[in-house]
């Protein structure tokens, strides 16, 4: 068994980088801000006027279901990870970190009575409040990992109850934490935007287990612990401002939440029904959902594994809603992805995954008029991919389609032979293959994606969608915007990562 860590006063270091697909949390405030593809500012497109707009797709109904059903035909599930001492510092389960929490708590016994007045703390927040969260959180972020730290810490000895919906690892957690309270800080300035956001968080939260009583107490956890790192900027007008945003966030998610309890199940089964490797390290991945799946082209839904358990991955659909319900994924391993090494080289038929609810609005537009252009660069190109079938079914006559997907390697293109033969069948779509790397690409441009985009000239007047690498979605955003893309017409799923800058 491996030596537990020593006893340091502060925990381990974060990853520079959080691995795409490493755990998500499992408790409000904002914890899944940054982990799924698509955050909440997204701009509704403006939409024109237009006789006649063809059919959406039909909703799927979402029957009412009081308790998640047992799967059919389900695999027991067998959690590799079910005591990982080195991995779970954090927990009262776990001797090394508890002790670690004692100390920390010790030092810092918790504040008596907030010092403002519950009447003021239920007041809608305001701009003035939104500056003081802004200023403590600055104050706050160099020490973010600490912060956080001594959230959990605080969480977990006060609250117990609460540590079995946390994954067992929680580094990467303490650092998702932070990032999401930047981004809702950022998002304030589009209350419309972040309620919309907020309430597709409450329903996902569903499927961790999370329920209307826990959000006090860690509403309490988080002021706690911020009071403690914000130093001397921490005094009773910052405290509440806290104490009203997380007020007003938590009453949105819990509303969404409850309203979401009384139509859909917290979360689905889905028995693995195919899994194809189309390259060394993507697999294509089709599921059966236990019950009626509802979900739109462009969305994504948060996945759980057998083998980690409550280490949750977000993938975006990749085959438009279909009549047999089947959902399909397009799942790259990552190095240290726990979830995406799982699904690509474990996973086989007959397993079963959780699946949360569908989020996200990069949606199509029906009733725009617009010629479409899309960029989708490595397994980006899964939701891309999903909205051309979707358009097959219910896109307007004469509305071009121009697929861009990008590789860095020819052999990369793992889905490009089904994407032809879509555009075989479909005049209106063109798809063009893109290779940035050296060696051979026949048939395919060559360069970095959103390049040679930009090299087509102008783009004005089109609808355009991204999904890839953050850093491409990023640069073709510009170059789009550059080429005469309207801003309100961009979608892609970066759009709280971008305003970060
Ligand atoms: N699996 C899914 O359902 C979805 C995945 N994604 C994201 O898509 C990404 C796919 O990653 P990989 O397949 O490894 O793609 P990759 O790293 O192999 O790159 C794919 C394409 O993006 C271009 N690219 C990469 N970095 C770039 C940069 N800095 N500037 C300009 N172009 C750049 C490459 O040249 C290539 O054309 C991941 O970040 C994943 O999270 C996004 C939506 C859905």
């Amino acid at each position: 068994m491996p030596g537990r860590p020593p006893m340091p006063l502060d925990p381990p270091d974060l990853p520079p980088h959080a691995p795409a697909d490493a755990p998500t949390t499992v408790l409000p405030p904002v914890p899944d801000l940054v982990a799924g593809p698509v955050c909440p500012a997204a701009p509704e497109p403006v939409r024109q006027a237009i006789p006649d707009p063809p059919a959406q797709p039909p909703a799927v109904p979402a029957p009412s279901f009081p308790e998640p059903a047992a799967p059919a035909a389900a695999r027991a599930f067998r959690p590799l990870l079910t005591d990982a001492p080195g991995l779970n510092w954090s927990g009262p389960g776990d001797g090394w970190s508890h002790e670690w929490a004692m100390q920390t708590i010790a030092e810092h016994r918790p504040a008596p009575a907030p010092a403002v007045g519950v009447t003021a703390a239920e007041q809608p927040p305001t701009a003035r409040d939104i500056e003081l969260i802004r200023d403590s959180l600055a104050v706050v972020e160099p020490v973010a990992d600490r912060a956080t730290a001594h959230f959990y810490a605080l969480i977990f000895l006060h609250h117990p109850e609460v540590r079995a919906l946390f994954p067992a690892a929680m580094d990467v957690q303490r650092d998702r934490l932070f990032r999401a309270l930047l981004a809702a800080a950022r998002g304030a300035d589009d209350p419309a935007a972040l309620r919309a956001y907020l309430s597709a968080l409450g329903r996902g939260h569903r499927r961790y287990g999370t329920l209307t009583g826990h959000y006090g107490p860690v509403g309490e956890c988080l002021v706690q612990a911020l009071a403690r790192y914000a130093g001397s900027r921490w005094d009773a007008a910052t405290e509440l401002a806290w104490r009203r945003v997380y007020r007003l966030v938590s009453s949105i998610m819990i509303e969404a939440a409850e309203e979401a309890a009384r139509t859909s199940p917290p979360w689905w089964h889905g028995e693995v029904v195919r899994h194809e490797r189309r390259t060394r390290d993507v697999a294509v991945i089709t599921v059966r959902p236990d019950q009626p799946y509802p979900f739109r082209a462009g969305q994504y839904a948060s996945l759980e594994t057998p083998w980690w358990p409550r280490v949750w991955r977000h993938l975006s659909f990749a085959s438009a809603p279909r009549p047999d319900g089947l959902l399909t994924f397009h799942v790259k391993a990552v190095q240290a992805g726990w979830v995406s090494n799982a699904l690509v080289h474990r996973a086989a038929p007959g397993d079963v995954l959780r699946l949360g609810p569908a989020a996200g609005t990069m949606t199509v537009d029906h009733g725009s008029p617009a010629d479409l252009l899309c960029l989708g660069g490595g397994t980006g190109i899964a939701p891309i991919r999903a909205m051309v079938e979707e358009l097959a079914e219910y896109g307007r006559a004469g509305r071009a389609v121009e697929v861009f997907y990008g590789a860095r390697r020819a052999g990369e293109l793992y889905d490009l032979d089904g994407l032809r033969e879509l555009a075989r069948r479909h005049p209106w779509l063109t798809v063009r293959p893109v290779v940035s790397g050296t060696g051979p690409a026949e048939g395919a441009l060559t360069g970095e994606l959103p390049e040679v985009v930009g090299g087509f000239g102008s783009w004005t007047g089109r609808d355009a969608v991204l999904s890839g690498p953050p850093a491409m979605v990023r640069r073709g955003v510009g170059v789009l915007l550059r080429c005469g893309v309207s801003p309100e017409r961009i979608r892609h799923d970066l759009v709280g990562d971008l305003a970060a800058g």
